[in-house]
């Protein structure tokens, strides 16, 4: 059986003025993987998963969602159609609970009239949710769901941003440099919570600039470079150190044939 990707990006094109972010860029993401999609600074990885997210439209090229061709005018339409994404700056809202942020944008509202004419929230079941999404992702070590998210460490924080993408990401999550502002033993179990969410099914982007976390974790990793893909390497065949020559045009890249 040919297996199909879930979501694909055909020629996408982004320039600001003068600057070329994407330069017909390829991308594809298959069921159930872990995709690292790694390059130097400024070849374009952000603005081609703000495109994907919904963040930014692209100027040309299209983009598919299990074959659908999608146009995300704002990251909702994204987040609606079941791409959550992580980003580097995690929008979490330091002040708010953490069931309040497993929330944000998608609030619960209680039953009946309560709910639909006067906006009241279901804090009991959201709360609910809140707790039965972290406990299967094993972060029940945090002790307080109504606990304001700036009481939190860094790992912490990080696991309840990766957890409510898990919660609502019901086709694709995307990772933004999760581990980027964290410590050795918080990445570490950021790493592992991106295993679990593999695990139960979801195939994930992870964008990182870290290499031993990428070759740990990806299934594949796609090499970004001046704005386009260059090539797709399975981590198994190639090294870390191949891996940065082709990131940085000090070696030739495997012939295309492996690209896919
Ligand atoms: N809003 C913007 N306005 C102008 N130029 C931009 C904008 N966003 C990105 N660019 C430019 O587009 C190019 C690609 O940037 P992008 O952020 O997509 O790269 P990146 O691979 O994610 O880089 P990094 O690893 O440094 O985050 C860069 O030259 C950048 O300066």
């Amino acid at each position: 059986m040919v297996r199909e990707p879930i979501l694909t990006c055909r020629g996408l094109v982004k320039r600001y003025g003068r600057v070329t972010a994407l330069d017909h860029a390829d991308f594809d993401l298959y069921p159930g993987e872990i995709l690292a999609v790694i390059g130097d600074n400024g070849a374009g990885k952000s603005s081609m998963i703000k495109a994907i997210s919904g963040a930014i439209l692209p100027d040309e090229g299209e983009i598919t969602l299990e074959g659908k061709p999608v146009h995300f005018s704002s990251p909702m339409r994204a987040r609606e159609a079941g791409i959550e994404t992580v980003y580097q700056n995690l929008a979490l809202s330091p002040a708010l609970s953490i069931a309040d942020n497993m929330f944000l944008g998608r609030e619960i509202r209680k039953p009946g009239v309560l709910g639909s004419w006067f906006r009241m929230l279901d804090r009991r079941a959201m709360e609910k949710h809140a707790r039965d999404k972290l406990s299967e992702l094993g972060l029940m070590t945090i002790q307080n769901i109504g606990q304001a998210v700036e009481t939190l460490s860094g790992g912490q924080r990080q696991g309840v941003a990766v957890a409510r993408a898990a919660a609502f990401g019901s086709k694709v999550v995307i990772m933004d440099e999760p581990t980027a502002a964290l410590g050795v033993k918080e990445s570490r179990r950021v790493l592992e919570l991106i295993l679990d969410v593999k695990r139960r099914g979801l195939p994930i982007v992870l964008i990182s600039h870290n290499m031993p976390h990428v070759f740990e974790v990806a299934d594949r990793i796609h090499i970004h470079r001046l704005g386009r893909r260059l090539v797709v390497i399975d981590p198994k065949e190639y090294t870390m150190s191949d891996a940065v020559a082709f990131m940085t045009g000090a070696k030739a890249p495997p012939e295309p044939a492996l690209a896919a």
